[in-house]
């Protein structure tokens, strides 16, 4: 069995040996036990039918276990009553699950007018959802099908967070969309997780977007078989055993590349009198390079010590001499960095043990 402990901070959802079985004899969730830090994204991960959503549904007790104990802010859900716990829990699923036949300012104020705050209060907290999720004020007067996809996920986010719950729930909000609108919800979510800090559980199948919006990936395989619970960086670095690597795909170690970030990896001087030459303008900001044999020009893409690895690789790639122009956040020229040196930084940190520092396999 893997126990998931994140091991600092408060935790805001704890299961404990939970069993799932449904009444047709399928184990949903095998003896889970996972922990989920406040103000964290877990992301469940996990190929079709591994039990994430049955995981999901527990918290807010949609489903409720067959044995074990799940807490909410250190309270037993099947103590508490179940339509006050889900009315508290904000919850976002797949094509938004909005009501067709109500506007989307009423959708939006559904809990709230549940929770009874009167039509013009969950009204007003409605219309300033709308501008949080980036929407304009006029969409609150539409119905659900006169927005894409993506605008309806939004306000489906909205619907989720119009009671300021802590925890909210949201199983594979962004299936539906396009990969560029997916990207684009993925960065609203970043965002406004770092202004809300909500305890957010998010499942879906996607391992990429796992790395980009989890805080720790908890990913299961069939049988409600919890395999690993880690960071991004340790699963990527240490998958637990050849179920974890494989549905980390062949890029691992790319993506583990696109979490790093550039600021650790040394820098020199950039060369004088090369075949290549770094031309700054006045303010010292890289212009391009220029060979000194014909004084072609080939361009520079300077890079930030936020910039990840990745990035630093391929314009290492993209260099004519390998090398990599470091700028400070106005853009001025602080070295360069040899593509050697990223080489040697990344394989530094990507280890080669085989177990995850937040799973404790036992
Ligand atoms: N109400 C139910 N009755 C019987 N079996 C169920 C019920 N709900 C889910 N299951 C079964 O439990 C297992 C886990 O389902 P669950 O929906 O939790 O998986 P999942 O990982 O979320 O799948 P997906 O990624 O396809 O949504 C599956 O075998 C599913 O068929």
């Amino acid at each position: 069995m893997t126990i998931c402990r994140p091991g600092k901070g408060h935790l805001m959802i704890q299961f404990d040996t939970v069993h799932k079985r449904f009444p047709n004899g399928t184990t949903a969730v095998h003896d889970l036990s996972l922990e989920m830090p406040e103000g964290g994204v877990t992301v469940l991960v996990g190929s079709s039918g591994c039990g994430k959503t049955t995981t999901l549904r527990m918290i807010n007790r949609m489903v409720d276990p067959t044995s074990g104990t799940i807490r909410v802010g250190g309270k037993d859900v099947l103590e508490q009553d179940a339509a006050e716990l889900r009315r508290s829990i904000g919850y976002v699923i797949q094509q938004a699950g909005l009501f067709p036949h109500r506007t989307v300012l009423d959708n939006i104020a559904t809990v709230p007018l549940l929770l009874g705050w009167g039509r013009k209060k969950a009204r007003a907290r409605a219309a300033e959802l709308l501008e949080t999720v980036g929407l304009a004020a006029d969409a609150g007067k539409r119905y659900p099908h006169q927005l894409s996809g993506g605008q309806q996920q939004r306000v489906g986010v909205a619907r989720a967070l119009a009671a300021d719950p802590p925890v909210l729930l949201m199983d594979e909000p962004f299936g539906a969309v396009d990969p560029v609108v997916r990207t684009q919800l993925q960065d609203e979510l970043l965002r406004l997780q770092k202004e809300l800090s909500k305890t957010i559980v998010f499942v879906t199948h996607d391992i990429d977007e796992a790395v980009r919006l989890g805080d720790q990936i908890a990913i299961f395989r069939t049988g409600g078989h919890l395999v690993q619970c880690a960071t991004p960086a340790d699963l990527l670095a240490r998958p637990a055993d050849d179920f974890v690597a494989d549905f980390l795909g062949a890029e691992r170690g790319l993506k583990l590349l696109s979490l790093q970030h550039l600021a650790d990896v040394p820098q020199g001087p950039a060369p004088e009198g090369g075949a290549w030459t770094l031309v700054l303008d006045e303010a010292r900001k890289p212009r391009h390079w220029r060979a000194t044999a014909d004084d072609a020009e080939l361009p520079v893409r300077p890079l930030k010590d936020t910039d990840s690895l990745l990035a630093a690789l391929n314009e290492s790639i993209a260099s004519p001499n390998g090398l990599v122009a470091r700028v400070d956040a106005e853009g001025v020229l602080t070295g360069v960095t040899s593509r050697d040196d990223i080489h040697e930084h990344a394989s530094k940190t990507h280890g080669h043990g085989t177990h995850g520092t937040a799973s404790v396999a036992i």
